[in-house]
């Protein structure tokens, strides 16, 4: 079961939402659509479910043409920020439709129909809720009941454009949780649409990073946080500092810090993630902005070559002893070297 997207482009009025994607997505995997706003992360998942069609390219599913399918025939199923159940049926209505609407040749029986959707009240973890309605349930309930009546139909393939999107911080990290383990269970191929770069992360097995229509790089989430294939993938996945840098001759060189380094020899871009700095009596040379501390953690900001970083220590780091004013200096542990063209 696998999808397989190949050179989709998609323009609106002459402007391309979509410019050349190709993108594979494998058979029981969660994959993610991470990018941001206007990247054409929705666009994409659209014309998966067959809401829209590309202007050129090909999208096969197990090798059949899924662009001569109808959206029904390509037994997608579907979840959007807005919860988009039906309030005058119940719970246990809500998700039974997809079943019911069903031809009659491959519509299941009533009692079979039951039953399914008492399984899958069970999955979401809603099993007395059946008889409510929608009004009687709170925003992240909505959203596992449309989940539920999504996977009622048993599709190929489960899409998801930010389904927690309208849901609070506590309520979405809970749901993400639950989420994952639904996808163990059930082992649908999933795509989820995002802008929130934690949620891919926690969530997906792979991610793809879009920008401006085109994918940046498709990878596991800890490939795309320590070997970002572009300076606007370092940038976008957390906090980091990228430097100018020279390589020659086997070593990176950057201000007053040098390392080994087998990247290609010259100009290119050092990228650093705050974790992976540690104070030390040779490196970049910076200055602490402000410290703060909470509990056992400090925060420490630090200017560093021009830019901020914020870095989270524990107390009784060397770090957080220092006052704001103080010079400080810091050695990469870890680092990544991009080629300047990246
Ligand atoms: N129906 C439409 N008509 C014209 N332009 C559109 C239409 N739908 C999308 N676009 C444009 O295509 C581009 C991609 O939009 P898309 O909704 O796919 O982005 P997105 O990454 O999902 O963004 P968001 O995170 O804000 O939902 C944008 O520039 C948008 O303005």
């Amino acid at each position: 079961m696998t999808l397989d997207i190949q050179s989709i482009t998609r323009a609106y009025d002459g402007l391309p939402a979509l410019d050349d994607v190709s993108l594979t997505v494998r058979d029981g995997e969660f994959l993610a659509l991470l990018g941001p706003s206007g990247s054409g992360k929705t666009t994409l998942l659209r014309i998966m479910a067959g809401l829209d069609r590309p202007s050129a390219g090909q999208v096969r599913f197990n090798g059949e043409d899924f662009l001569a399918l109808s959206p029904r025939e390509r037994r997608v199923g579907m979840v959007f920020q807005s919860y988009a159940l039906f309030r005058h049926m119940t719970v246990a209505d809500n998700i039974a439709f997809g079943l019911k609407v069903r031809p009659r040749g491959s519509r299941p029986g009533r009692a079979e129909i039951a039953e399914r959707v008492r399984d899958l009240l069970r999955l979401i973890q809603l099993e007395n809720f059946g008889g409510r309605y929608p009004s009687q349930l709170s925003g992240g309930q909505r959203q596992r009941v449309a989940l539920a009546r999504a996977l009622a139909i048993e599709p190929r393939l489960l899409l998801l454009d930010e389904p927690f999107g309208a849901l609070d911080a506590r309520v979405r990290r809970d749901l993400r949780r639950w989420l994952r383990q639904v996808h163990e269970q059930t082992g649908v191929t999933t795509v989820l649409v995002t802008h929130d770069q934690e949620e891919a992360l926690e969530l997906a097995d792979r991610v793809a990073i879009l920008r401006q229509g085109r994918i940046e790089q498709v990878d596991t989430p800890q490939a795309l946080y320590d070997r970002p294939a572009s300076a606007f993938v370092h940038d976008f996945l957390g906090e980091g500092l990228q430097l100018q840098a020279t390589v020659a001759r086997g070593e990176v060189v950057s201000n007053d810090w040098r390392a080994p380094s087998d990247a290609p020899t010259g100009d290119a871009l050092l990228c650093i993630r705050p974790e992976d700095l540690e104070a030390a009596d040779h490196g970049l040379v910076g200055v602490v902005m402000s410290s703060l501390r909470r509990g056992d953690r400090a925060r420490v900001a630090v200017s560093l070559h021009g830019r901020r970083l914020e870095l989270d220590r524990a107390v009784n780091d060397p770090l957080s002893a220092l006052a704001p004013g103080d010079p400080v200096r810091l050695y990469p542990r870890r680092f990544h070297v991009l080629a300047k063209s990246a």
